[in-house]
């Protein structure tokens, strides 16, 4: 059995609106999720569903307002992030740019992590680097320029290559392509796929893009204001979505082939209006856009309930409100 590299249980990160009159964004509200060694897990959902605060309330940039984040064993929730935490565990974000530093060269960009984490010996350390371009398909020319003068694609590889310095198992990628050209995307998730193979690294893959999922992923998570709404494998997901909204954003995707449209779920037109995190309804928190809402999604907000093995669902309908068979 794989080792679970990531655990997170009932995982809060609640942002302040105003105190005194007791207002906050739930923007992750009670989620649990596993990730096992060489899994690729993506993290879907529509903007401001708060797949970024996970992302980064895990790294130790935000702080949690409740749950564990049980990595390698240990529960770092509200701990600043050890030494080992940072070499086991990286980000590339979605954004390139701003994320590297404009002042330096890409040779400055990598030696960085190398000498923090003590990969190699300082002789050694220029063919490190050469090696570790090479990993993402940079050519050496790439050590002396800027992230100034390189383009979209070339910065998000040097950001790829700066996460696997330290020789991480975990990686977050915080939709790290788009914001690139087609073209780019494609050569960025093979590089990705061929390291995850090589090295068994797990990723965290955050994306709206659920075509993608499909070709990359192991398993899925959707979530939406905040909370999980379905996990499932890949297979399990696609073959077998549970969650009205899931099966929402499933009808709306575009497909290839005949056996994909057949698995498709018909399609379901998406009615009413997101609720402003600040003030989400009461009962289930989709129940304002929900195509088989019952009474009771309006009251009360439903538990997660394993429906498969794996397979886990956030919604009345297959439990307090299952129909008879
Ligand atoms: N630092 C912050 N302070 C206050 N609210 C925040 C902060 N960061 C995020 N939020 C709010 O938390 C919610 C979740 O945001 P988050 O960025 O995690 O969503 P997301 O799913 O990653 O969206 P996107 O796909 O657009 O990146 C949103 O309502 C957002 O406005």
């Amino acid at each position: 059995m794989s080792k679970t590299v990531l655990q997170v249980n009932h995982l809060k990160t609640y942002f302040t609106v105003d105190k005194r009159k007791n207002l906050f964004v739930r923007a992750v509200d009670d989620v649990s999720f596993s990730i096992d060694q060489g899994e690729i897990v993506a993290l879907v959902g529509e903007s401001g569903s708060g797949k970024s605060t996970i992302a980064y309330t895990i790294m130790g940039m935000y702080e949690t307002s409740g749950g564990e984040i049980i990595f390698d064993g240990e529960d770092i929730a509200n701990k600043k992030r050890t030494f080992d935490f940072k070499k086991k565990a990286q980000i590339v974000f979605q954004d390139p740019g701003s994320s590297l530093n404009s002042h330096q060269d890409v040779k400055e960009i990598l030696s960085l992590p190398l000498k923090v984490h003590k990969v190699v010996k300082p002789s050694q350390l220029e063919t490190k680097i050469i090696e570790t371009l090479d990993r993402v398909g940079l050519s050496e020319d790439f050590m002396y320029k800027s992230p100034t003068a390189i383009g979209g694609g070339e910065k998000q590889l040097v950001s790829i290559a700066r996460a696997l310095c330290s020789n991480p198992e975990f990686i977050i990628l915080d939709e790290p392509t788009s914001n690139l050209d087609v073209s780019i995307q494609a050569k960025i998730i093979n590089m990705l796929l061929k390291l995850h193979e090589e090295q068994s690294l797990s990723y965290l893959f955050i994306t709206h893009d659920l075509s993608l999922v499909r070709n990359i992923s192991t398993k899925v998570i959707i979530m939406y204001l905040g909370k999980i709404c379905e996990i499932a494998n890949t297979e399990e997901f696609y073959g077998n979505p549970h969650h009205p909204y899931t099966q929402m954003l499933l009808s709306a995707i575009p497909v290839v082939s005949e056996e994909e449209e057949q698995l498709k779920p018909s399609r379901i037109r998406s009615t009413g209006e997101i609720p402003s995190p600040v003030n989400i309804p009461k009962g289930c928190s989709f129940n304002t856009r929900c195509h088989r809402a019952v009474p009771l999604c309006f009251e009360e907000d439903p538990e997660m309930i394993e429906v498969t093995k794996g397979h886990f669902v956030r919604c009345h309908l297959y439990g307090k409100c299952k129909p008879e068979l």
